[in-house]
């Protein structure tokens, strides 16, 4: 079994980043800017946005966190887009999800510019990738697909499995991992609540993709020998002997399930960092866009 180390490589490509922005520098240009909008006091979601910040920081870029209440309307918050959209010093920006009921999320994200949208997540930008077209890739998805590029994971020809249909996840995984070109090639199943035995079709993946959200969802009798497993999941489980009071879980019964695996991330340390890391590279990428 291979780890597919999340943390060791987003450490090399924000050390590459960290090289690019020296560069840049040198040459007297202004370097990278991201913002990232948060509405409410999600404390996942603060942790979240507060390591992207720190990422920022790590690699020479600046950065902007702006903070809104949980009782923000849906048009404070896109009046803020329209102002990050026409401000020239931002490079790219993300609103940070998921966001309270009171706004209709599916408009906040269509009122980005998509020349900003580090995030990929307007419909330009989703349709482009859909369509092989240049452009910002979800940067989970954008992560998944550079370590298996760096572990060199052969994707062509294999039987790629996603669960879950998430417009941040599941959805952009299924359509990249079935694109031409490598990462690419598979022949991908994606599943999701009304899948009916769901284990007679994991068990006949050669790669599998949970993002569900579920802890220990996938059990080592799910797996068949020497599969490819990416863990998505991120849940924060109570755990009374942990310092933070919670320890992270992954979708998967890492105990067993990476005993027939053939490469595994782990959680945390594997698509959590990568996100990160990828999110870095498209602010990077709506730089030079704008230069
Ligand atoms: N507009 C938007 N863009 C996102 O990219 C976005 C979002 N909203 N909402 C929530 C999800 C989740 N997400 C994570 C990023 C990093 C870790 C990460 O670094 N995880 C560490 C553990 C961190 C911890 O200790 O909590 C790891 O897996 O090793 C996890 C999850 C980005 N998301």
């Amino acid at each position: 079994m291979i780890l597919l180390d999340g943390k060791k490589v987003s450490n090399d490509i924000k050390n590459e980043i960290t090289e690019e922005v020296k560069k840049m520098k040198a040459k007297g240009e202004k370097v990278p800017h991201l913002a990232a909008i948060i509405v409410g006091n999600d404390g996942a979601s603060l942790t979240y946005v507060a390591s992207k910040v720190k990422a920022c920081e790590r690699v020479g870029f600046e950065s902007t966190m702006i903070r809104m209440s949980n009782t923000t309307s849906e048009i404070e918050l896109l009046d803020k887009i329209e102002e990050l959209n026409n401000n020239p010093e931002i490079d790219g920006f993300i609103i940070q999800l998921p966001l309270p009921k009171q706004i209709d999320t599916q408009k906040v994200l269509m009122a980005v510019d998509p020349d900003k949208d580090v995030d990929g997540f307007h419909p330009m930008n989703f349709g482009k990738m859909a369509l092989d077209m240049s452009t910002f890739i979800p940067a989970t998805p954008f992560g998944i697909l550079e370590l298996l590029d760096r572990y060199n994971v052969e994707t062509k020809g294999k039987h790629t499995v996603v669960i879950g249909r998430s417009h941040i996840v599941g959805r952009p995984m299924s359509i990249l991992m079935g694109r031409k070109g490598f990462p690419g090639n598979s022949t991908v199943t994606i599943t999701h609540s009304h899948t009916k035995n769901i284990t007679q079709i994991t068990s006949q993946a050669d790669i599998i993709i949970s993002a569900l959200g579920v802890p220990n969802f996938l059990k080592a009798e799910m797996v068949k020998d020497d599969a490819v497993i990416i863990d998505v999941g991120i849940t924060r489980v109570v755990d009374e002997t942990s310092p933070k009071g919670y320890i992270i879980t992954g979708d998967v019964d890492f105990e067993n399930v990476s005993k027939k695996a053939s490469f595994i991330t782990p959680v945390p340390g594997g698509v959590g960092p990568m996100t990160i890391a990828m999110l870095l590279k498209n602010t990077l990428l709506a730089r030079e866009l704008r230069h």
